[in-house]
């Protein structure tokens, strides 16, 4: 088969399309068949209790099997849509003629001669079409590499089963599929790009050696969208030994994970479990303490100029509070226990035995040992004197070890390293005792130091995203809790460590044994807006997308009452033009935000505001906080207030920099008074 011309590949496409609907009518009937056979065995249950235990995994299986049936069927229907998206014309090196490859989001297989009409992109023979252009290229198979040449590299553009258009992509020089794409209006939810994988981001979807992926991409270099592609090969490539509820993600909010849901469906796989660092800390402090979360800690450095608020965080993000806790433990390791002569009954146990049968406990965690040493000294009671001791006897001597030790209590030994350290005022509890968010990761890292931990053996690989948010400790405690593959991605110039960027040295120094990757190619805005933004945060190694837009708007007002008018025109314009479907004002901080709200409110603007407590993510006009917006695109923002005197510190600048590279098509700024310094050069 060699399908060239338009017209011959629109009547393949039918061809397909029949297909399709057999396999999908097949489907129907047989998930129709399997509800028939279980309301069958229900109903004969029912009636015949006594059976209920022999029945009960038939049952369960037949309820399995009809619905893989009808997941199928549904997954058939999406790809109904869209049957494939490329083609590649491969002759390999023995054959003498090429034979087309169609590729799609699924496979699928001619019923009768079970060949394959579309392989699924993830299969070996696709990753061809990601990585080379028309001419000598190779896969690795199951059974080893295969050499030939690519004669025809196709792409399609098929929607709601109709091609819209076809580009035979050797003739292009730029990828014009991909500009089409990246002109589109925001969709609700982020959305797969099979389509145009990029050469680069393929080989961080395919990567398996690493067992810590460490990749470090520009604001809109498709690292999310890379990450959750990853996740979706990795099930597809060891589905006998990975399932989704395998592979966990830690996500920084839950507008993001719902931003986020619809990739792996719209992949063919479930979604996969997701949980926060503070949830997981949670857990490992038996939820007793109460404690900020990142985003109010963002939030109050922001709003309140306290300097030894700065100076506490600054610390606790450091990697040196992380050396500092791991030393303090050996201290407490060597110092804890102060071992003294026993007397139980008539007996004095020497100091030396004590101290002995203590050190013969090392290997486990110190606040695990006394209850074992007290074991240990009632056997040595029996073996040496031959005395059996009684209840009291051993209750007493559990009292005597417990006296020779330290205090017990995780917080007051938390409390106690700051003077141990020589920074004693750098502990504060707040009002209501509630522990300062940094605080919350110190404790639980010392508490897994002295009370031991067991790892999440189910997780085998596990995701985080926005990695450049995450403290040393918090990688500390995340090492002790995961054994697994890890797989971080983030972007160091939308930190918002207070102790300042974690540069790609620190996770060298956290992760020896990571592999760290780069993209720097930013597919999300135009070109003029990824220029306007680097004049916020400069990266020389940044490559924008060569996709144009309207130059971002500055607009410097009188007084706070013109800006509003300011913002008001440019929603009203925006809600005139039908071409865009999400606007984001981004404000520095949800203080201001509510604000906005407020005054959007009043002027009757149809608006929504989107808080920490918020959990979907929705489209139309919105107002939200840069730290919220992390992660997310509109096609249209506005970031007000952005005067000199708001926008002062690096974390402010680094907030202005994720609320301008959230924009894709446009972008505007407005301020009354003075605009920050970072834009007064422009
Ligand atoms: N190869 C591609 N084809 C089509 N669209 C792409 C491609 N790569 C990235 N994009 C698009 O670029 C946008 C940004 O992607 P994504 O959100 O994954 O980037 P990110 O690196 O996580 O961004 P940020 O760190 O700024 O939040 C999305 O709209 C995504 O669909």
């Amino acid at each position: 088969m060699c399908l060239i011309t338009e017209q011959e590949e629109r009547e393949h496409l039918e061809v397909i399309k029949s297909g399709i609907t057999q396999t999908i009518q097949a489907g129907q009937q047989l998930a129709k068949r399997k509800a028939a056979e279980l309301l069958e065995q229900k109903t004969y249950l029912r009636d015949n209790k006594e059976e209920k235990a022999i029945l009960h995994q038939s049952v369960t299986q037949m309820a399995g099997s009809g619905e893989a049936a009808l997941a199928k069927v549904k997954q058939l229907q999406r790809l109904l849509q869209t049957p494939y998206f490329g083609r590649i014309d491969f002759k390999e090196k023995e054959h003498t003629s090429a034979q087309p490859v169609y590729i799609g989001v699924c496979a699928l297989k001619d019923p009768d001669s079970h060949s394959n009409l579309v392989y699924d992109w993830r299969a070996p023979v696709s990753s061809m079409f990601y990585d080379f252009e028309t001419g000598t290229a190779f896969y690795q198979a199951p059974a080893g590499e295969r050499k030939g040449e690519i004669t025809l590299k196709r792409q399609y553009r098929i929607k709601d089963g109709q091609l819209e258009f076809m580009i035979d992509t050797a003739a292009h020089i730029y990828d014009e599929l991909l500009q089409r794409e990246l002109s589109n209006r925001s969709d609700e939810k982020m959305k797969n790009i099979v389509a145009t994988i990029q050469k680069d981001q393929h080989a961080v979807i395919r990567e398996e050696e690493a067992p810590v992926l460490v990749i470090q991409g520009v604001a809109g270099s498709g690292k999310t969208s890379i990450a959750l592609h990853r996740i979706a090969f990795l099930l597809y490539k060891h589905r006998e030994n990975i399932s989704s509820n395998d592979i966990l993600i830690l996500s920084p909010n839950k507008i993001f994970s719902d931003y986020i849901s619809n990739v792996l469906p719209e992949l063919g796989e479930e979604n996969i479990p997701e949980t926060s660092i503070g949830r997981l800390v949670n857990e490992l402090l038996n939820n007793k303490y109460v404690f900020q979360t990142l985003f109010e800690q963002t939030s109050t450095l922001m709003e309140n100029k306290d300097a030894g608020l700065s100076e506490r965080t600054n610390f606790k993000s450091s990697f040196d509070f992380l050396h500092s806790l791991n030393e303090y433990a050996v201290y407490l390791n060597n110092h804890f226990f102060q071992p003294e002569a026993l007397p139980v009954g008539r007996y004095l146990i020497p100091s030396t035995v004590v101290a002995e049968q203590y050190a013969s406990y090392h290997r486990l965690p110190l606040l695990k040992r006394i209850p074992e040493t007290a074991g240990a000294i009632v056997r040595y009671l029996q073996y040496k004197h031959g005395y059996e001791a009684t209840a009291a006897d051993k209750s007493l001597i559990k009292k005597a070890l417990t006296a020779m030790s330290g205090s017990t209590n995780v917080l007051q030994l938390y409390k106690a390293f700051f003077t141990w350290c020589g920074k004693p005022g750098l502990f504060k509890m707040l009002p209501g005792k509630v522990l300062e968010h940094p605080d919350a990761f110190g404790l639980a890292y010392l508490s897994i130091c002295l009370e031991g931990v067991r790892h999440n053996r189910k997780v085998k690989h596990l995701l985080i995203d926005e990695m450049q948010d995450y403290i040393p400790v918090q990688y500390a405690i995340i090492s002790k809790l995961f054994s697994c593959k890890l797989t971080l991605l983030g972007d160091i110039n939308q930190s918002l460590n207070p102790a300042g960027k974690m540069g790609l040295d620190i996770f060298k120094k956290l992760f020896p044994q990571s592999q760290q990757v780069k993209l720097n190619k930013s597919y999300r805005s135009t070109f003029e807006i990824i220029c306007f933004a680097q004049q916020i945060a400069p990266n020389s190694e940044l490559i924008p997308v060569e996709r144009h837009g309207k130059v971002p708007g500055i607009y410097i007002e009188k007084d706070p009452a013109a800006e509003v008018t300011r913002i008001h025109t440019l929603i009203m314009e925006f809600a005139k033009n039908n071409s865009y479907k999400s606007l984001a004002i981004i404000c520095k901080t949800e203080k201001e935000a509510a604000a906005m709200m407020e005054t959007l409110t009043h002027l009757r603007v149809p608006v929504s505001l989107l808080t920490a407590a918020s959990n979907k993510f929705t489209d139309g006009v919105m107002v939200i906080s840069a730290h919220l917006a992390k992660g997310l695109e509109f096609d249209k923002v506005i970031i007000p207030m952005v005067t000199e005197k708001n926008y002062q510190t690096d974390m402010d600048r680094s907030m202005l920099y994720i609320a301008c590279t959230r924009a894709m098509h446009e972008l505007d700024i407005t301020c009354s008074g003075r605009i920050a310094a970072c834009l007064q050069v422009l």
